[in-house]
This record gives structure tokens, C-alpha cells and sequence, in this order.
């Protein structure tokens, strides 16, 4: 008879945070409803989420736009613009060909651009095909479904094979590069991306529900500064549990939408900022400020704005400068050939910013995390693909912030030799209670200085990040 027992292997904790996304433009027809995409029924956006292996978690709406965060990461939804971006195991392709049908069939609707793009997944082993076989396989897959567009669509990698993420990016437009073509909107659509890992352990740990810190979801999105970063944007949070993170805050035509895998060992956290003018916020600034929050060890920012040539966008594909704290590993600038641009940057501590952990002056005024500077390989990803135990457990010396020695060595030794769940569980319990610790003590140094640290971020886009505006 068949064994019937549950299986003696632990499930793999690992969460892939780094996320696909795919943006596709409809062109209307006579018979579109005035609402284009946005007339799909929930039950259909269920069914295009469940082909995604993802859920809708909550939404909100506006004039422009209906907004879902979903189980993993988030859906957008304009009149001819639908947005999906999913991380962890989702298969975000798979529900294209579904959402064709049903614009076509039941909104008389046709694509007319579609854009994909990804950062280097953390552990490609894990995602099922065809993201496990690599970016061509994905670009294969969407020039059968686009491959009518234009030229058929064009793939670019960008970003440095060695040092840092890989940023995908497959776009097909039917207008290709016609200088003759402007948007629907009449003006370009601007995208700014930002991928970080390797997060400080107290930034990441506002983010789980046990920390005693911890209040609602809305007060972590004020506390950490997150709130701040696009003032005035309807915000729908949510934390999960036991940790994780995921916003979207809409406005206007905009929005803003960030995700957080604060789990030590394969953390990661993303913010997006697009649909705004060019001119609504400066991304060195608003680069500095998302890095003041997370503070982690590498990141990456991408820019990209559709019909550039056309509408003059190019001026904001550039940024004027890295994060305080962090040097430029590498910049890459990609000319589309459906007439937009993409500027790809990867960012690691800056060695010039600070001497070795100790005398790191300069590091620690930009971040309450001394140890920035000091951090292990310069812009290495740290890939764990034996990461196996409970995340709380283990630990990886190579930290990017000094916090981490609240975890002590014993500890993560005692559960990777297999020293029994005891052993791990207390583990977990001790950097629990260090995390709480090194909690109360950051949050005392900010109540010290007049609590500047946690309302630092509060101002209105656009405005410079005060030097030292780390955010906890
Ligand atoms: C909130 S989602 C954010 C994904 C995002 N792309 C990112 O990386 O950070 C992932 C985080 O939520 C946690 N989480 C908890 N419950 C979850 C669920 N039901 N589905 C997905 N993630 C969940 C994961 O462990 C992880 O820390």
C-alpha cells in the first residue's frame, strides 16, 4: 500500500522577489466599450490571475485606472494599457494568450505594443518553463503571440554579466519606430523601475507582522517612508503574513507600486514609478530616497519612456546621480527599435563612499547602517541556491549592514549542521528578539533626533533627500 504520510521534505522557503512584467497596449475599435479593458468582469480578471497562478488581493480605482495587488505583486488595469507584474513561481505569460482572446472577443480590441521585461531572477532553478530556460525562451514565446507587430519585436539584455542584475526587456510595437506616431495619450509613457537585495535586516524588518513594532499596514507604509514617496497617492497596502510587503498607490494617471521579500538570506524589494510626466519627479532624487529606506546591498534602476524621439523624453532617460553610499557598477542606454529607450543602471557600496566597517563616516551619515561600505563582494549577488532551512534561521555573514550581527554565528551553525528543529526554532526565536531589540534601540535614536529619521522622506516629489534621511 502507498505510503500516505505527508512528505518528511520541508518545502523549499526560498521566494523569488525578483518579478516579470508585462505591459501591453490595445488599440479600440468601433465596438470597444468606452471602458476598454477596464470592462473586464472580476470574474474574468480571476480567471486571467488564476492562468498567472497568482490572486487579487484588494484593488482601488480611479479615473484612470483600476489597480489590484495581487498575491504576487500587482496588476494595473487602463482603458488600453493592462500592466501585470508577478514575481515568485507565477506563470504571468501564461495568461497572454487568454486576455487577447478576451479583448478581442469580447472587446473588439487588438494589441498594438507589448513590452516585457525582467531583472535577473534570484534563483532561475526554481521558476517553471519557460522563465527557467532563460530570457530567449520567454522572447520566443511572445513573438508567437506579438511577433506580428512591427518588426516582430526586439530582445535586449542589458546590465553587466558579472556584476549585478540583468535587466530583459522584449518590446514589439505595429508602429515600430514611425517618427510619425504618437501615443494615444498624446504624450510618452515613463517607467522607473528599481530592484534591490540584499536588504539591511532592520529596514526589511518592518515588514514582518510578529515584529512587536509592528501596527497596521498603513503605519508601516507612513513609518518607513514609504507613504512619502509619491505624496497624495491613494494607497492600498497590505503585509502579509507571516512577513512581506506589497503597495500600489495610484494618482492620476500614475502610480507607484512596491514589493517586499524582507526574508534574511533572499530578500528583496522592488519599486515602480510610472505613468507620471517627466518632469513629476527627478529619479536621482527619488532613487536616493528609495535606497535611504531599504538600504541594501546592490540595486539597480531602470528608466524607459516609450516614443521618446517623438515627444522629447530622452532628456529623463538618465540619472544624475547614484544613491549616496553606492558607485555606478554599470549604465547601459538601449536605443529601442519601436522608437523608445531604455537606460539600465546597477549600483553597489561605493568603497570611496567609506573606509572599512568602523571608520565608515561617511557611509554611516547617509545610512544608519555603518557596515554599508564594508559589504561583501562589491555588487556581487549573493545567490543562495542551497538555501534549504527556515529563512529565520539562517543567515549569511556576508552581511551589507551591521545589524546583522544580531544573529549570531552559532546560531545559523547550529541549524545548518541539522541540529534538529529545536535548535532552529530557537534560533529563529533569538533573531527574533534581536530584530525587536535592534528595533526599539534605532527607533529610541530616532525619537532622539526629533523623529527627523522616519518623516524624512514625507515631502513632495521631486525634492532632494536630506543626507542622513534614513528611514527605519
Ligand atoms: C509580498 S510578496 C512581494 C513580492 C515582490 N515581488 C517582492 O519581491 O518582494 C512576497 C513576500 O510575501 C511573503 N508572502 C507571505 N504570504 C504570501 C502569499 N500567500 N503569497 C505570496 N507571498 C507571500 C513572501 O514570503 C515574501 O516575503
Amino acid at each position: 500500500m502507498a505510503d500516505r504520510r505527508p512528505s518528511m521534505v520541508l518545502p523549499n522557503p526560498i521566494f523569488e522577489g525578483s518579478e516579470k512584467r508585462v505591459e501591453i497596449d490595445f488599440a479600440p475599435s468601433a465596438s470597444t466599450p468606452a471602458a476598454g479593458l477596464r470592462a473586464l468582469s472580476r470574474a474574468q480578471l480571476d480567471e486571467l490571475m488564476s492562468l498567472a497562478a497568482c490572486t487579487i488581493v484588494s484593488s482601488r480605482t480611479n479615473d484612470h485606472l483600476d489597480a489590484y495587488v495581487l498575491s504576487e505583486s500587482s496588476l494595473f488595469v487602463y482603458p488600453t494599457k493592462w500592466v501585470l507584474k508577478t514575481c515568485g513561481t507565477t506563470k504571468l505569460l501564461n495568461a497572454v494568450p487568454r486576455l487577447l482572446e478576451l479583448a478581442s472577443q469580447g472587446l473588439g480590441m487588438a494589441p498594438r505594443r507589448c513590452k516585457y521585461s525582467r531583472a535577473s531572477f534570484l534563483f532561475p532553478e526554481q521558476q517553471p518553463a519557460p522563465y527557467r530556460e532563460g530570457f530567449d525562451q520567454e522572447a520566443r514565446f511572445l513573438r508567437t503571440h506579438f511577433g506580428h507587430l512591427g518588426n516582430g519585436g526586439s530582445a535586449y539584455v542589458l546590465g553587466d554579466m558579472f556584476n549585478g542584475l540583468q535587466w530583459h526587456v522584449y518590446v514589439a510595437d505595429a508602429h515600430g519606430a514611425d517618427a510619425a506616431y504618437a501615443p494615444p495619450s498624446g504624450r510618452p509613457f515613463h517607467k522607473f523601475e528599481v530592484c534591490m537585495t540584499d536588504l539591511c535586516r532592520v529596514a526589511a524588518a518592518a515588514f514582518y507582522r510578529d515584529n512587536p513594532a509592528f501596527v497596521s499596514a498603513a503605519r508601516t507604509t507612513t513609518d518607513t517612508g514609504i507613504r512619502g514617496l509619491v505624496p497624495g497617492a491613494d494607497i492600498d497596502d497590505y503585509v502579509f503574513e507571516p512577513c512581506g510587503y506589497s503597495m500600489n498607490g495610484i494618482l492620476g494617471g500614475g502610480f507607484i507600486t512596491i514589493h517586499i521579500t524582507p526574508e534574511d538570506g533572499f530578500s528583496y524589494a522592488s519599486v515602480e514609478v510610472t505613468g507620471f510626466d517627466a518632469d513629476a519627479f527627478c529619479p536621482a532624487d527619488m532613487l536616493a530616497r528609495i535606497a535611504a529606506i531599504f538600504r541594501p546591498g546592490s540595486l539597480s534602476a531602470s528608466l524607459s519612456v516609450d516614443a521618446a524621439s517623438r515627444c522629447g523624453g530622452y532628456a529623463w532617460g538618465s540619472l544624475a546621480a547614484p544613491p549616496p553610499g553606492y558607485g555606478v557598477q554599470s549604465a547601459t542606454a538601449q536605443e529601442l527599435a519601436t522608437g523608445g529607450r531604455v537606460s539600465y543602471y546597477t549600483f553597489g557600496p561605493d568603497p570611496a563612499a567609506g573606509a572599512p566597517a568602523g571608520v565608515d563616516d561617511a557611509a554611516s551619515s547617509r545610512c544608519s547602517s555603518p557596515g554599508l561600505a564594508a559589504a561583501a563582494p562589491r555588487g556581487v549577488l549573493r545567490h543562495m541556491p542551497s538555501f534549504s532551512s527556515a529563512p529565520s534561521s539562517s543567515f549569511d555573514s556576508g552581511s551589507s549592514c551591521d545589524d546583522r550581527s544580531i544573529a549570531s554565528g552559532d546560531e545559523g551553525e547550529g541549524a545548518a549542521t541539522g541540529a534538529g528543529k529545536a535548535a532552529a526554532a530557537a534560533a529563529a526565536r533569538a533573531w527574533a528578539k534581536g530584530l525587536a531589540l535592534s528595533m526599539k534601540r534605532v527607533r529610541f535614536e530616532d525619537d532622539e533626533s526629533g523623529g527627523a529619521a522616519s518623516s524624512g522622506a514625507a515631502s513632495d516629489l521631486g525634492s532632494p533627500v536630506a543626507a542622513g534621511a534614513a528611514v527605519v
